[in-house]
């Protein structure tokens, strides 16, 4: 289980985070939602080590991951898909692919042909480059690469973002055969309750850094609150 016990993050002088606690469970989506500037962000480069909170502590199977740097969570199987991406735009779909080949070990620094069943495109795409991908194959491709790092905790910052229906309808069907495998923790941040509801076994809503509301799944496709807490 991931852990998240009253985090407190801040830049600089400006805290984004106030005793922020939450956790992810292996087999389950855990979605994160909140409107524009809540902190859903710097929660999760707070989880993927981007950001080093000031008081609070994160958690991976009962360890304190705190001081390790990002590439060695990533080692320890926590995947980051960061809020735009991150494609390298001059590598081609297997060279951004290939990219997270440094965090494996020898053995296992091959592109794992599941990864073209769960999103066919990039197969046919593999020699193009990540720039000329549309945004929505770019977050398949962020999502295959943090996926060959063969995570236990995969985090996922607002992956519809700016993304055509038909692709979203695509990410979220992989996200729930992730999930049924039963072996990965899922955390999602998401802005559209509707896909939210569709997907999250857990929720926590964010209000100017601090945790309004939580809860299982299936609450939030009737909840008021959520849909007070999120209308823009
Ligand atoms: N690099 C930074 N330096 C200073 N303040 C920042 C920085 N990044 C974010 N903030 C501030 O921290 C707060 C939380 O931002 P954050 O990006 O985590 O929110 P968010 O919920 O992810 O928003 P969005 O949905 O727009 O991505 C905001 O007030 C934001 O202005």
């Amino acid at each position: 289980m991931l852990s998240v016990n009253q985090l407190d993050v801040a830049y600089g002088a400006s805290q984004a985070l106030y005793g922020v606690s939450m956790s992810a469970q292996p087999g389950k989506v855990t979605c994160v939602l909140g409107r524009n500037g809540v902190g859903k962000t710097t929660l999760m480069k707070s989880l993927s080590g981007h950001l080093e909170p000031r008081a609070g502590d994160i958690q991976w199977q009962g360890k304190s991951l705190k001081g390790m740097a990002p590439y060695d969570r990533a080692k320890q199987g926590i995947a980051y898909v960061p809020q735009g991406r991150d494609i390298f735009a001059q590598l081609t779909v297997e060279e951004n692919l290939q990219t997270a080949f440094s965090a494996l070990p020898k053995s296992q620094r091959f592109i794992d042909p599941e990864v073209y069943s769960l999103f066919p495109v990039l197969q046919k795409m593999l020699k193009r480059r990540g720039g000329d991908l549309s945004g929505g194959q770019q977050q398949q491709l962020a999502i295959a690469r943090a996926l060959l790092l063969r995570p236990k905790v995969l985090i996922l910052d607002e992956p519809t973002e700016g993304i055509q229906p038909s692709i979203i309808k695509d990410i979220g069907n992989v996200i729930k055969l992730l999930r049924d495998r039963g072996d990965m923790a899922i955390v999602l941040v998401e802005q559209y309750l509707d896909f939210a509801a569709e997907l999250a076994d857990e929720f926590v809503i964010l209000e100017r850094g601090r945790v309004v509301a939580s809860g299982e799944g299936a609450e939030l496709k009737s909840s008021e609150e959520a849909r007070r807490l999120l209308a823009i």
